[in-house]
């Protein structure tokens, strides 16, 4: 098994009037990776790498300070967004049986203007580039989103209505910067890994990576190797999605191994995590009852605190 690579020009961000034929296309082949894979490769979307690159090295700034400056802007410490805000290293586990895991991240969930962003001299422009990812993940989602829903031949707009709020305090939609430090093997503790196995909670992940490291599932169960393709987007569909469509798109587990004893090398990546609204109410778009409704909100919290732990 390998990811499927999808050209995705069609219904880039810089296309406004699409062609019916050519997207009738690009779904029937989103519908394949999606049912059988879970994961994609999107080329020619209209994120460029050079954007993805901006990102990445002015994260790397924040991420290389000392622990006390980034303190200031813990997650949880936002009243209005409990997700927003930096999470420390070993501080959360993503294969709850396994030790902490050694990466870094920084969640931008709200763009209240309340929110308090980093802003030293070191740090200019963080707020913005930051932004401006975000939206262009957010059209890029939402296009996905749509071929998704004319893939299952159902209303283009079934997905999409629940995700009018993305970037507002009722969606939870999270743009994740993530940086894992080098490892020292020695230090690692048994079991311990950059990324415990796992599955993503929301609708749909599209995730840039700066180098390879990620390992995803096959349906016989034994992990595979991912690529990092230049300007390719990763995309997956994750929990949430899988139980909408009552299993027809499968939302599969990944995880980011140890670099090999040796290796110092650091790795970098951009997990936009697309959640439906808090009080959307998902329901088996079948109409089957293979799954009971559930509130996106509801559903998150409870997969949060399997990964914080319980507080
Ligand atoms: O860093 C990566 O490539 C994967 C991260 C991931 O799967 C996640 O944070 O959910
Ligand atoms: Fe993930």
């Amino acid at each position: 098994m390998s990811i499927p690579v999808v050209d995705f020009g069609a219904y880039s961000l810089s296309v406004k009037d699409v062609d019916d034929k050519q997207l009738h296309k690009l779904s029937a082949e989103l519908k394949t990776a999606f049912t059988e894979v879970g994961f994609v490769f999107l080329k020619n979307s209209g994120i460029v790498q050079e954007e993805v690159d901006r990102v990445m090295d002015m994260s790397k700034k924040f991420f290389l300070q000392p622990d006390q400056l980034k303190q200031p802007f813990s997650r949880k410490s936002f009243l209005n967004s409990p997700n927003h805000g930096w999470v420390s290293l070993e501080t959360e586990r993503l294969n709850p049986r396994r030790p902490g895991d050694l990466k870094e991240a920084f969640n931008i969930t709200s763009l209240h203007p309340d929110i308090k962003w980093p802003s030293s001299a070191a740090l200019t422009g963080f707020q913005e580039i930051h932004t401006s990812f975000f939206q262009l993940c957010k059209e890029l989602s939402l296009r996905v989103l749509r071929v998704m829903a004319q893939s299952l031949d159902l209303d283009p707009d079934v997905f999409l209505s629940a995700h009018r709020l993305i970037g507002t305090d009722e969606n939870a939609t999270t743009l994740r910067s993530l940086y894992y430090p080098p490892v020292n093997g020695e230090k690692a503790k048994e079991g311990q890994l950059r990324c415990g196995e796992h599955s993503d909670y929301g609708s749909i992940t599209l995730l840039f990576q700066d180098s390879e490291g990620l390992q995803v599932c096959t349906r016989a169960g034994d992990f595979i190797s991912v690529p990092s393709i230049p300007g390719a987007i990763l995309v997956n569909i994750a929990d949430l999605m899988q139980r909408w469509t009552s299993d027809q798109f499968v939302s599969v587990r990944h995880r980011v191994l140890l670099p090999p004893v040796g290796d110092s090398g650091t790795r970098q990546s951009l997990a936009f995590f697309v959640h439906p609204e808090d009080e959307a109410l998902i329901t088996c778009c079948d109409g089957s009852n293979k799954y009971p409704p559930v509130t996106a909100g509801a559903y998150l919290l409870e997969r949060f605190n399997d990964s914080y732990g319980r507080s």
